[in-house]
């Protein structure tokens, strides 16, 4: 039996598990800087290399896709940034020996296409922050078609639930279940949301960043549809993978009042939006509504995020 999606399943795990390797060498080897886009977010050699990495891999395996992701090779290409593009190039070269730096700006560039009725999405790495602290991050990697999220792998590099174990990667396709496994590779295991009588389980995840939320608003949410415990903070998509696997009952991210007008982008959710889905939770924004992939790089018509294990989801909204 032909499995749904089975080549673009295989190539995004393999191209996760190369984009991971060269995240952790990174963290290993330097201490990573920070370099300040625009937005006055950082992004590092790391998130460069892990995005011309991915890129190289879809571009090759399907080339008319489009790749809509976070980071662009603009700046990279300035005469300033020749010593950061020639490290990108020197991690890359650890998996693709050949590699020059002309085919690194490149592969990353490859990442700025549109959103269409088949596109990928791609988050480098997903929390940032999170990676340059030394806390958790996420490698981030969906297939969109018609609006609907078929394909998700998130790779979490530093994620543990059992002890002597270190660096997990979800995967997910639409209809056919959500698995764990360890990044480095092995056995996958089938993976459930936690389910309303697991009570030790009943915790809710938020940022650790406090800007991108509403951690007090989360807190009494989350009291007012029965959790009692403190929240987890942990940056990136992990949080996604912490509801999946059923280490957590509810992650909540609701719109900051210091952003108000911020939205969501679709690379910051798309692979962990899949995976608790096929592992029998529920994700909406704060209304309730269904997050819409099909309107371009920004989620325009939702505000903030509400995932659960499905039976606490319309307590929450409730309480919203
Ligand atoms: N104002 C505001 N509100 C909501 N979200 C925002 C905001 N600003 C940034 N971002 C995005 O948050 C992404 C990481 O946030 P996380 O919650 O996953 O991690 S963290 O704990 O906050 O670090 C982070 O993703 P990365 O840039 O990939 O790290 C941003 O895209
Ligand atoms: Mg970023
Ligand atoms: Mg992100
Ligand atoms: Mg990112």
């Amino acid at each position: 039996m032909i499995m749904p999606y089975e080549s673009e399943r295989n190539i995004a795990i393999q191209a996760v598990q190369a984009a991971a390797h060269l995240c952790e060498q990174v963290r290993r080897e330097i201490v990573p800087e920070a370099i300040e886009k625009k937005d006055k977010s950082p992004v590092t050699v790391a998130d460069f290399g892990a995005q011309a990495l991915i890129c190289r891999a879809l571009s090759t395996a399907f080339p008319q896709d489009p790749v809509v992701g976070e980071e662009d090779a603009a700046d990279l290409r300035t005469p300033e940034m020749t010593e950061r593009l020639a490290q990108v190039t020197q991690y890359v070269q650890a998996i693709v020996p050949d590699a020059t730096p002309d085919q690194v700006t490149g592969w990353i560039d490859h990442g700025n296409g549109q959103v269409g009725s088949r596109y990928w999405t791609l988050d480098p790495i997903d929390g940032t922050k999170g990676f340059l602290r030394g806390d958790q991050y996420a490698i981030a990697l969906a297939l969109i078609e018609n609006g609907e999220i078929k394909v998700g792998v998130l790779g979490c590099p530093a994620l543990s639930f059992t002890e002597g174990q270190t660096g997990l990667m979800g995967v997910a396709v639409r209809g056919a279940g959500a698995t764990l496994s360890p990044l480095a590779g092995g056995a996958p295991q089938s993976i459930k949301v936690v389910s309303a009588d697991q009570s030790d389980h009943l915790r809710f995840v938020e940022s650790v960043e406090s800007g991108h939320g509403d951690q007090s608003r989360q807190a009494a949410v989350a009291k007012a549809a029965g959790i009692t415990q403190d929240s987890l903070r942990m940056d990136s998509q992990a949080k996604y993978m912490a509801v999946a696997a059923g280490e957590a009952a509810l992650y909540l991210r609701l719109p900051s009042p210091k952003t108000p007008d911020y939205r969501e982008k679709i690379w910051d959710h798309a692979a962990g939006v899949i995976l608790v889905e096929e592992a029998g939770g529920r994700v909406t924004d704060i209304t309730g509504q269904a997050l819409d992939f099909s309107l371009g790089a920004k989620l325009v018509n939702n505000q903030g995020v509400v995932v659960s294990n499905g039976s606490i989801h319309d307590p929450v909204l409730a309480a919203l």
